[in-house]
């Protein structure tokens, strides 16, 4: 018998780039939509608080399915210390990514994945350098909409992808989900793939 039919996973996620970057296990799984609060309280550090939403998230469902292997993740952009999360309107996109040109800043992303009373919890942190950005060139890629469901702002696995004159770290974890850390921790947690 297929083992894989007698473990179930759970992407507790709304993100569709989670959802394909997941897909690439190789193994089936299902997606339920998590709507918590991710207000991060004042003083949180960056490598602190994407753990603390992703758990949040992995908790919110994992009460409902405690043998399912539940993964839930959380990514934001960090600049001169502050987190950048996703803006709340054009406006603010252009804010953001006028002070990303030119720079370096970091993406976190947490992950959580829980199963029953089992638990593993980590985080990434991957550096990325913008190339200088004309006002015109910001202006046009907020108008595409890009920025607007996207941490920092941008997209690298889109539009954005313009933007980036170096990265260093993983590529997946800007996009979401580091997948072969997860991949790694799962096994760890006692999936078997
Ligand atoms: C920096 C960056 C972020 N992002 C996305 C990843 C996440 O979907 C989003 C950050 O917001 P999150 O709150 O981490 O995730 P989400 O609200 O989209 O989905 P859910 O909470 O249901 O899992 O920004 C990109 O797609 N590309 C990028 O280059």
């Amino acid at each position: 018998m297929n083992e894989h039919l007698e473990q179930h996973l759970i992407l507790a996620s709304g993100s569709p780039r989670r959802k394909e970057l997941l897909e690439n296990l190789k193994v089936p799984f299902n997606v339920m939509i998590t709507n918590v609060d991710e207000t991060i309280s004042e003083g949180t550090g960056p490598e602190k608080a994407v753990q603390q939403l992703a758990r949040k998230k992995a908790v919110h469902i994992a009460g409902s399915f405690p043998d399912s292997f539940i993964v839930a993740a959380d990514t934001v952009v960090v600049l001169d210390g502050d987190i950048l999360g996703k803006p709340k309107d054009e406006q603010e996109a252009i804010r953001t990514l006028g002070r990303l040109s030119g720079r370096t800043h970091h993406v976190y992303t947490g992950v959580s994945i829980i199963k029953g009373k089992k638990e593993r919890i980590f985080h990434t942190a991957t550096e990325v350098t913008f190339y200088d950005l004309s006002g015109e060139e910001i202006q046009k890629y907020a108008e595409t909409g890009e920025p607007l469901d996207k941490a920092g702002s941008y997209g690298i696995q889109g539009l954005g992808s313009l933007f980036v004159k170096e990265i260093k770290g993983d590529y997946y974890s800007v996009v979401g989900l580091p997948v072969a850390r997860l991949l790694r921790e799962l096994r760890e947690i006692g999936f078997t793939i």
